[in-house]
């Protein structure tokens, strides 16, 4: 896979930018602020929908400006690819591919990026989120399906949270809680239920990919370290060795045929209510 050339509206600090890129290796020099990262952001964005440095889109989009282009002609096996997406912060983006509009998520895997930045070094000396997070956004780019576990995951801990936070009797300290309608323990085992089912699923899932990587990981730090120290990579959750051992093993949570593994539990349509909301 080849980048054969950029195309950028708007985009952080250029009004415009037209980069043609040969295969084989490229490298961008110029003075620090001068745009590098940002071309290679732009790069990023158009292979991830997701920019390594900012969660939010309103930064890509030049100031003053109010929507961002990114256009990028992709050559793959011989055959062209024009990939573009429109930026307009606070709305859904526009995707179009080989000029016919799609929805953006079409759009993922027609270029394919692995970007290292001195952000990545949270992945060893940040929080455990973010080399969970790292793991889940593999996760979700090697077997896009994923994507639907961990999106319920993240609303069912939320919800949990939200029930856990009505049943406490103050909110802050000192605070009265605004009455709602009091938590049974039912529902909240019911919502226990369902994170522990969906969590297994994703720990599972990373639990086989960490499994995958581990020998990539140790290969690629000898060559670096020219045999001088190994490198490893173990998950280390709350569980047990022996139940962590059992979900590894795909003897719980293991993927079947409808959806993934024994989730959704409400068959394959739609989710109830309480959960799509
Ligand atoms: N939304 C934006 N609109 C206009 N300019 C922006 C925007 N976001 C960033 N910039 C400008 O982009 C420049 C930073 O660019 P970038 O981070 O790509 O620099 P760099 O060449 O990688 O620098 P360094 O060598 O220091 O890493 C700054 O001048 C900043 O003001």
């Amino acid at each position: 896979m080849h980048l054969r050339h950029l195309t950028l509206g708007d985009f952080r600090s250029y009004p415009t930018a037209e980069v043609a890129l040969e295969p084989g290796v490229s490298t961008l020099v110029g003075l620090n602020g001068v745009g590098k990262t940002n071309l290679v952001e732009a790069v990023g964005y158009l292979a991830s929908l997701a920019s390594h440095r900012v969660a939010q889109d309103a930064p890509l989009v030049r100031f003053g400006a109010e929507r961002a282009i990114v256009r990028g002609a992709v050559i793959r096996d011989a055959r062209e690819t024009l990939v573009e997406l429109e930026i307009v912060p606070g709305r859904a983006n526009r995707a179009r591919l080989n000029r016919a509009a799609v929805r953006p998520r079409e759009v993922l895997g027609s270029l394919r990026t692995v970007l290292f930045a001195p952000e990545d070094l949270a992945l060893v000396k940040g929080d455990p989120s973010d080399r969970r997070r790292f793991l889940d956004d593999l996760l979700v780019s090697r077997q896009p399906r994923w994507a639907g576990v961990r999106s319920d995951y993240d609303k069912i801990l939320k919800q949990r949270n939200a029930l856990l936070r009505a049943a406490s009797p103050t909110r802050g300290p000192g605070r009265r809680r605004e009455r709602g309608p009091a938590p049974t323990p039912e529902t909240l085992e019911v919502w226990d239920d369902h994170l522990a089912l969906v969590g297994g699923q994703l720990l599972y899932a990373r639990l086989r990919l960490l499994r995958d990587l581990r020998p990539l990981l140790t290969e690629a730090y000898g060559q670096v370290s020219a045999g001088v120290s190994t490198a490893n990579a173990t998950y280390r959750s709350s569980l047990d060795d022996d139940t962590a051992a059992e979900i590894e093993a795909g003897e719980v949570f293991s993927p079947r045929s409808c959806g993934i593994g024994s989730w959704p539990p409400w068959g394959c349509g739609a989710p109830p209510r309480s959960i799509a909301a």
